[in-house]
């Protein structure tokens, strides 16, 4: 399929392409899941999973922007079936879910235990702050989920003179989650 479309722009997105690709690989998706994008913000993610997936929920608490979720959903192809919500988490969380991505940190300690009491069993958290990946990663720990953290500096090359400079974007810790993780590897 065709790389991601996403002609429609929000403040806060999007997830980009290279920290997307690893956050998708930790989920370890499945066709049978139903997974739950909590912040979705430009879609980025709610696209990817849409590939992969038969089932998924996108919640954002933002109105203008989950507006933009549903005008880049349409830009792309996928088979899920879809449902956007406005909505803050953990509200509107829905009780069924598979496997959630926590792509906004807002609440983020309910909208864990909701995504674990809903029989979430892959769970990943991205982060660009550090004092809030020191707390996700304890949030984690506590609940006995706490599988990995990986941090990603992604850097892209430009032609400068004749040869090639780089671009560093800033560095994103992923925290992962797994309900069978016995600490981390
Ligand atoms: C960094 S952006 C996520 C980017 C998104 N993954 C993308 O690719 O465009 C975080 C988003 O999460 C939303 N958000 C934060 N906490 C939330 C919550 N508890 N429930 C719903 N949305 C939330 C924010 O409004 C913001 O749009």
């Amino acid at each position: 399929m065709s790389q991601v479309a996403l002609p429609h722009d929000a403040k806060a997105g999007p997830t980009k392409s290279e920290v997307r690709a690893v956050t998708l690989s930790k989920l370890d998706l499945q066709q049978s899941d139903h997974f739950v994008d909590v912040g979705s913000c430009t879609g980025a993610v709610t696209v990817e999973a849409a590939r992969r997936v038969g089932r998924v929920t996108a919640l954002e608490r933002k109105a203008e922007r989950l507006e933009v979720t549903e005008k880049n959903l349409a830009a792309n192809e996928y088979d899920a079936a879809v449902t956007v919500r406005h909505a803050e988490a953990p509200e509107e969380f829905p009780e069924d879910a598979d496997a959630a991505f926590l792509g906004g940190s807002r609440n983020f300690e309910a909208v864990l235990d909701r995504a674990l009491e809903s029989g979430v069993d892959r769970v990943v958290m991205n982060v660009a702050r550090l004092e809030v990946a020191g707390e996700a990663v304890e949030a984690f720990r506590d609940r006995g989920v706490l599988s990995e953290v990986v941090q990603l500096q992604v850097s892209h090359g430009y032609e400068l003179a004749g040869a090639t400079s780089f671009d560093a974007q800033n560095p994103v810790y992923v925290v992962v989650g797994r309900r069978d993780a016995e600490g981390m590897a």
